[in-house]
């Protein structure tokens, strides 16, 4: 029987990402737990470097994202996912419950399934999630959101140490030296598809994880397509902005049927600095795509963007319509 040829997985990702769909036939939403809220979860297997979801929203500048923290409660801030491009700041505030999945993706900095990377389509960044290795049907997707001091991290650690000793004092009566899982253990694999490789990065980001300075430098992929470049790892750090008092925070772009559970876990992800060395020696992009008057990304409503060649590289301009 002849197998069905699998699509690439970038082609894939693009294809969603320009349609704005979910793979609803092969993800769904599941209540967790009132700790948790709600995950993502696999329907059909996933294999590794499978595009998953993305982590869609509306694309803003630093500019409206700092604002918009200012107002946000934390429970809407949390969704905010700050992240550099072109050496700019940019974000996807995704607060509106719009149905999507990826903003439903919980994280896991031990050993998630998917990884966050960009790509770039049409001249604007997506933040897209891979499967880092095969996900079985029923298995959550998660992704390290990076940085280290989420609140929910201590909560784990916590419950992880106490399993931890337990299991040693179990080990102990039972005179065996305690074991850690395999899952511990970080991935090695090699990635079959040389387009879609994926796995130094996953060393080097997940070693270097974003710390708290903005002036952290992770990144130096390639751009290979220049149209659609598959950029590298996106982490969310945990840097936290000035925080004002409560009662600013009551501004949420929708107040959507209630959480299962409402987090107050109080922290706003912050950006992560990365420099990507092939995007900070091509001349940058002509970012007036951006509606001045409400800092988001509106290329399809007033301006159309097409693309020119210049020094092998190829950069968007825009044209009015
Ligand atoms: C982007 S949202 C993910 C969707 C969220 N679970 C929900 O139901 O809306 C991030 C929030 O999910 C929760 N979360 C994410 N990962 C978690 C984890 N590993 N453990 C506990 N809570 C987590 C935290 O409350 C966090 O503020």
């Amino acid at each position: 029987m002849a197998t069905r040829r699998r699509k690439p997985p970038k082609q894939d990702a693009i294809e969603h990402a320009v349609k704005a769909l979910d793979k609803t036939a092969e993800l769904e939403v599941q209540y967790i737990n009132s700790f948790k809220g709600r995950g993502v979860f696999a329907k059909t297997p996933f294999r590794k470097g499978d595009f998953v979801v993305e982590y869609r929203g509306e694309l803003i500048n630093s500019k409206e994202s700092q604002r918009r923290r200012r107002t946000y409660h934390n429970r809407c801030a949390v969704f905010m996912f700050d992240f550099y491009w072109q050496e700019k700041t940019w974000c996807v505030d995704a607060a509106r419950e719009d149905g999507s999945l990826g903003r439903l993706v919980n994280d896991d900095h031990k050993h998630p399934n998917c990884k966050m990377k960009r790509v770039i389509t049409e001249g604007k960044p997506h933040l897209c999630l891979f499967a880092l290795k095969d996900i079985n049907e029923g298995e959550e997707i998660t992704y390290d959101y990076g940085g280290t001091d989420w609140p929910w991290r201590k909560q784990e650690d916590k419950q992880s140490d106490a399993t931890e000793s337990f299991e040693t004092d179990i080990f102990r009566t039972t005179e065996q030296t305690p074991q850690r899982s395999s899952s511990f253990k970080t991935q090695e694999d090699k990635q079959s598809d040389a387009t879609e490789s994926f796995e130094t990065d996953i060393f080097r980001t997940t070693e270097q994880t974003p710390q708290r300075s903005s002036s952290f430098k992770t990144q130096e992929d390639k751009q290979s397509d220049a149209t659609e470049s598959f950029e590298t790892d996106i982490f969310r750090t945990t840097e936290q902005t000035p925080q004002r008092s409560s009662s600013f925070k009551t501004q949420c772009p929708h107040d959507p049927e209630p959480l299962p559970s409402i987090n107050k876990v109080g922290m706003n992800p912050s950006l992560v600095d990365y420099t990507d060395s092939d995007e900070s020696q091509s001349p940058s992009t002509n970012h007036d795509q951006f509606n001045s008057s409400c800092q988001t990304w509106c290329p399809t409503s007033e301006f159309e963007i097409s693309l020119t060649h210049q020094d092998g590289d190829y950069i968007p301009r825009l044209r009015r319509t």
